[in-house]
């Protein structure tokens, strides 16, 4: 469904990815993992049109879309959940909702999305009068998946989802993702939380120096001593 064919881009002169490439399939969820500043973040930035790519392909569904910029790929079903908290704290939870929908042409489709989000969480109907803020950190963080949602994405590239949040919490984010993919979203996502995010996931990457050092089953990379050494909790020097 994505597919990254050796890229390589970076900020001004600087190159963080080094030919980058991997490929993921329809409804799935796929985790990147790697050590701080193996350039995670960089790759989603790549595919959602923020980075100067120098050289390398990228395809969706079989079509080139390298160097598209965000709201051409938003216009093809790609949405991006940044790192972070991204909601606006005074506004309402409503009105936080609505903002994932102000580039569509379509408002009446949007009116109808905004019911079909709520539908699926429930807990954004019950307090959607109710400033941004006044939400936990995982809600806030449903509140910017449900509004990722609102253009009915087919892929959502989404930043340490689990940041800052209790253990209860990020089972509560995980769940939903689960529940996407199970509808047919396809999910890539970033996370530092590696064992818990393999754990959830179909498949695994590992990405250091801006280059894919593994890609596999999630379950398979879960078990691997390379990772379990680097990623997991064990030390560096152990899997030299
Ligand atoms: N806007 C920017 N301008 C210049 N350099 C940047 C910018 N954003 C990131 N970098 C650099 O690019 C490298 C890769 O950053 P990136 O955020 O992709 O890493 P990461 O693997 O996601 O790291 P982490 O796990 O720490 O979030 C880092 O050295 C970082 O300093």
């Amino acid at each position: 469904m994505l597919e990254l064919k050796t890229i390589t881009g970076g900020y001004g002169r600087i190159t963080i990815l080094n030919g980058t490439s991997f490929s993921i399939p329809k409804a799935s969820i796929t985790t990147v993992i790697g050590p701080n500043g193996a350039g995670k973040s960089t790759v989603f930035k790549a595919i959602f049109g923020l980075l100067n790519i120098q050289s390398g392909e990228i395809l969706l569904d079989g079509e080139t879309v390298t160097r598209k910029s965000p709201a051409e790929m938003i216009a093809r079903g790609v949405t991006y959940v940044p790192q972070g908290r991204n909601v606006v704290p005074q506004l309402s939870v409503l009105h936080n909702l609505e903002l994932g929908g102000i580039t569509s042409k379509d408002q009446t489709k949007v009116k109808r999305r905004m019911e079909e989000v709520m539908d699926q969480f429930p807990m954004l109907r019950e307090r959607k009068d109710q400033k941004a803020i006044e939400l936990s950190g995982g809600q806030q963080k449903q509140l910017e998946i449900a509004r990722a949602l609102l253009l009915d994405p087919k892929l959502i590239l989404i930043d340490e989802p689990s940041i800052g949040l209790s253990p209860n919490l990020v089972q509560e984010v995980f769940q939903t993702l689960i529940r996407l993919r199970d509808q047919g979203v396809t999910i890539l996502m970033v996370e530092q939380n590696a064992k818990a995010a393999l754990a959830m996931s179909d498949y695994g990457l590992v990405l250091e120096l801006g280059q894919t050092r593994m890609f596999d089953k999630a379950d398979a990379l879960l078990k691997d001593p390379r990772v379990g050494q680097l990623f997991l909790g064990g030390h560096i020097e152990d899997a030299a």
